[in-house]
């Protein structure tokens, strides 16, 4: 069924900016951060009137995800934080639904700002649920990710002993373990989930395929479940998107949230997903094993195959890291590998200036030069297609050329995919896995449904479920500073002869 978006609210930026400075008072320092509009009306002040002009264009646009009271009644209570003798002092940190976090920061002064607001995460001080009546369920779906399991701690502990919830369950083996009869549902405790954010993988088992949306909602009915916890990529999110609308449909008081997770960092709106700063430092020591190969013999090659089917985001970070590559293939950037602009010419140089060369190529890259073992690969449970191996193809394909040219070469191929991504997370994805778990907790608690978490700007926001669901994947701009910055790191040329 259509949905309505929750509410979306828009409001004349000038509005906004005169509601802002008067919430502020002249006094602050962010009121004199904020554009210098004055009232109609006041006394003009030097400075002021002339910025109004050129932000005439500029709005704002709210998005709020839906609450679960908008399709049917829930109460609403003081939460039990404030009550939580060990959170005495979170009374200050409680966060209001009109504190929101911009989308589009970056600000030109000629044209004026547009920009979409989300609201930001974070515990609310009214709560929509009691938590004697929480039953929660956690999945997680797709392939794996380094954090997938404290993400599932942090959901528990902030359950548990933040909000005092009793019941917490976790679905075995994603989406197909709400209902298939091999697989039991099982009551997550604290000594199951004590040490499990020091494995790598997914202690409830993850799977591709098997949604089966009726089947899904049945059993969170018959179960008795009311908040969900979906951790997915963007299948699982449409997955999930199909699981919300069902449950609006059958006007179930079920909240439903989603914590994006893939390893290619490729889920557009945020910032960044748990668990591909390990796999981009995982990847270092592939990549220095293949430098230290490649420099030790006669016209050494390291080639290094990274996962990344159809966003590069995984090689272009692995490479801007390391230093250590010459060439840096995306699936994103296409690439020729004959003529004086092509691979082996640029190889050829490589041995010329350097003795070696280091080539990091991601698993989708360089498709269009394998049409016809790709219209052969078929696709997983999921629908997702399988590429052939471009690293095997390349190395294959280097050994001929080079061959053929009566020159030495000494290529090693490594091949490190699911070592990059087993692992558990570093230091800094604990503390993101921490962050979305209890953000997660917070917006489910407070009421919000069919919403996902997610980093943007820096801030931990709230994502109508819907945007992530049906927006594309983020890939690698080859006419971004970025993408450029990675050009310049391993000073390949576009691999693209002149027509
Ligand atoms: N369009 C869809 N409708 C319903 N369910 C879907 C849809 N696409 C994928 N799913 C389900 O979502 C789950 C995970 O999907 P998928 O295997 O594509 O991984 P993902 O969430 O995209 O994660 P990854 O980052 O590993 O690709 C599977 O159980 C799959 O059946
Ligand atoms: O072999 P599996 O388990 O399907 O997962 C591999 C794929 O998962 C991803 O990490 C995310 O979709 C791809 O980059 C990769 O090809
Ligand atoms: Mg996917």
């Amino acid at each position: 069924m259509a949905q309505n978006l929750g509410a979306l609210k828009r409001m004349n930026t000038e509005d906004y900016i005169l509601q802002r400075q008067e919430e502020m008072g002249e006094d602050s320092q962010a009121y004199h951060d904020l554009p210098k509009i004055m009232k109609p009306g006041s006394e003009a002040k030097e400075g002021f009137s002339k910025v109004l002009q050129s932000n005439n264009e500029m709005f704002h646009q709210y998005q709020y995800p839906p609450k679960v009271s908008d399709w049917k009644f829930c109460g609403s209570f003081p939460s039990p934080l404030t009550t939580n003798p060990s959170r005495a002092n979170l009374g200050k940190t409680f966060v209001s639904n009109n504190e929101t976090v911009l989308v589009d920061i970056i600000g030109h002064a000629s044209v004026g700002t547009i920009s979409r607001e989300f609201l930001r995460a974070g515990p609310r001080e009214y709560v929509s649920y009691h938590p004697d009546h929480v039953k929660a369920a956690i999945v997680t779906c797709g392939g794996l990710c380094p954090g997938l399991n404290s993400v599932v701690r942090e959901i528990f502990t902030s359950l548990t002993s933040l909000y005092g919830v009793k019941e917490v369950y976790g679905v075995p083996m994603g989406f197909r373990g709400f209902y298939a009869t091999e697989f039991s549902i099982k009551k997550l405790d604290y000594e199951y989930i004590d040490t499990i954010h020091h494995e790598g993988g997914s202690v409830l088992g993850s799977s591709r395929g098997g949604h089966d949306t009726k089947l899904i909602v049945d059993a969170i009915q018959d179960f008795g479940f009311n908040h969900i916890y979906i951790i997915g990529g963007d299948g699982t999110h449409r997955g999930a998107m199909k699981i919300f609308d069902e449950l609006r449909e059958r006007e179930l008081k079920v909240t439903i949230c989603g914590i994006p997770k893939t390893i290619d960092n490729d889920i557009a709106l945020i910032d960044k997903s748990f668990g591909f700063d390990t796999a981009v430092e995982e990847a270092q020591r592939a990549i220095r094993s293949g430098k230290v190969e490649a420099r030790s013999t006669v016209n050494g090659i390291g080639l290094i195959k990274l996962m990344g089917r159809h966003s590069g985001m995984i090689a272009m970070y692995s490479c801007l890291a390391s230093r250590d590559v010459n060439a840096c293939l995306i699936p994103e950037v296409p690439f020729e590998l004959n003529g004086s602009n092509g691979l082996f010419q640029y190889i050829q140089d490589c041995f010329d200036r350097r003795g070696h060369c280091v080539i990091v190529v991601a698993e989708g890259a360089g498709m269009d030069l394998l049409q016809e073992e790709l219209a052969k690969a078929g696709t997983d449970a999921s629908g997702n297609v399988k590429y052939p191996d471009i690293g095997l193809w390349l190395k294959s394909k280097i050994n001929e050329h080079f061959a053929a040219n009566k020159r030495e070469i000494n290529l090693k191929y490594i091949d490190p995919t699911y070592m990059i991504r087993t692992v558990p997370p570093n230091a800094n994805d604990q503390i993101m896995c921490s962050l979305l778990g209890q953000s997660a907790v917070h917006g489910a608690m407070a009421g919000f449904s069919g919403f996902t978490v997610g980093l943007v700007n820096t801030h931990y926001v709230m994502i109508p479920m819907e945007d992530i669901a049906n927006r594309g994947r983020s890939k690698v701009d080859p006419h971004s500073r970025m993408w450029h910055r990675v050009a310049a790191t391993t000073g390949q040329p576009n691999f693209q002869n002149p027509k």
